[in-house]
């Protein structure tokens, strides 16, 4: 049985900048992450440009994931990717961890689990993964001349319909909300942009080839029961996601919660239960940031917290990157780099 110092559950900015300053106080790391993939929600806006991460030039999401990561894995943690956490108990001093594969030990526990886990709603023609179906607009080249169809709900589908039109060939809209208005500002662009949009209609059949690529769709008004055929080349699908907060439901440790689905705590992280600490997004107190700087605050906070937890006698706070002796052999092979 292998025990670790700190378990971190959720690997989105929260969870990778604890596991990070783990290591900088030399503890023995487990981060875990539901996704097959680190980052978070932050994967669910890649193409957007992020301005208010301090000292960071306006980069775009899915470059600051990857500096992310990249700090989050300084210290090489162990790490489980694809473990959706599902409860957590506490027998005499040590937390077990458990998902539906595997049983993790550790003396203390980060929930950094965010907004739970998402997934994105999915339209019933689609139930298949298809190569060319997409949730997000990982990258804009992917759409260069190419048909595009959006299935949108909210403002968000008009403002990807617009991103896209410079790029894409043909950008169509189907729209099945009866309600779903457009302002007349983005109206005109839509216009402007040439973006074909079909409001009150669903998409009803999926015609797909030989190598699993939609390739027409029809689509039908809810209301006259019209039938219009489009062809298409991508098919990018904005209906929102459903979030996973089963591990807090299921847990039987005394978690105090507010608001159903936040963790009571405090700014150190610390929490009702004695060892259990959380951080990001999951937690409210009164200082609270729910952005990426604020995730990094309390993790940093946090983890000196779970230090003393573990070694009262360690000092309160780790010493700053510049003097600290742990990066004492890395640094030129960074310097080369960077000069
Ligand atoms: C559209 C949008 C735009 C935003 N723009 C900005 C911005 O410009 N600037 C800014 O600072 N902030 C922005 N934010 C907020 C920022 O993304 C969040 O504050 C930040 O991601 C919170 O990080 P977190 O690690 O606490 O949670 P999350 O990023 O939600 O990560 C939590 C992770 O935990 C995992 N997880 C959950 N449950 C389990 C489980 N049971 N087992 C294993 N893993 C689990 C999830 O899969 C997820 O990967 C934006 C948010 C959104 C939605």
């Amino acid at each position: 049985m292998e025990v670790f110092d700190v378990t971190i559950i959720g690997g989105g900015p929260a969870g990778l900048y604890a596991a990070f300053y783990s290591g900088l106080r030399e503890m023995k790391v487990k981060v875990i992450e539901a996704q097959p993939y680190f980052g978070g929600k932050i994967q669910l806006y890649p193409d957007k440009v992020i301005w208010d991460v301090g000292g960071q030039p306006p980069t775009l999401a899915c470059k600051l994931i990857d500096q992310i990561i990249r700090q989050g894995l300084t210290f090489n943690p162990s790490i489980c990717l694809n473990e959706k956490i599902t409860s957590i108990e506490k027998q005499d001093d040590l937390f077990i961890a458990r998902s539906e594969n595997q049983i993790h030990y550790s003396k203390t526990i980060i929930l950094a689990i965010g907004g739970g886990i998402f997934s994105p709603q999915r339209l019933t023609v689609f139930e298949n993964h298809l190569e060319n179906i997409h949730y997000t607009i990982k990258s804009p080249s992917l759409y260069k001349n190419k048909r595009l169809v959006i299935s949108g709900k909210g403002a968000s589908a008009f403002d990807w319909a617009n991103a896209l039109a410079e790029i894409a060939e043909k950008v169509t809209v189907v729209v099945s909300d009866e309600k779903e208005k457009i302002t007349p500002d983005v109206q005109k662009r839509l216009a402007e942009n040439n973006v074909q949009i079909l409001l009150q209609t669903s998409i009803v059949q999926a015609e797909v080839d030989d190598e699993e690529r939609i390739i027409s769709l029809m689509c039908e008004n809810i209301n006259t029961n019209e039938r219009k055929q489009i062809f298409v080349d991508e098919v990018l699908i904005n209906l929102g996601y459903d979030r996973d907060f089963t591990l807090l439901r299921n847990c039987d440790l005394p978690i105090q919660t507010v608001e159903n689905s936040y963790i009571d705590g405090q700014p150190n992280g610390t929490t009702s239960v004695p060892g259990l600490f959380a951080i990001g997004d999951i937690i409210k107190h009164n200082a609270k940031l729910n952005m990426i700087s604020g995730a990094f605050i309390d993790a940093a906070n946090t983890v000196n917290k779970v230090k003393q937890y573990i070694d009262p006698k360690a000092s309160k706070t780790a010493m700053v990157s510049t003097h600290n002796k742990m990066f004492k052999n890395r640094n030129d092979e960074i310097r080369k780099t960077i000069r």
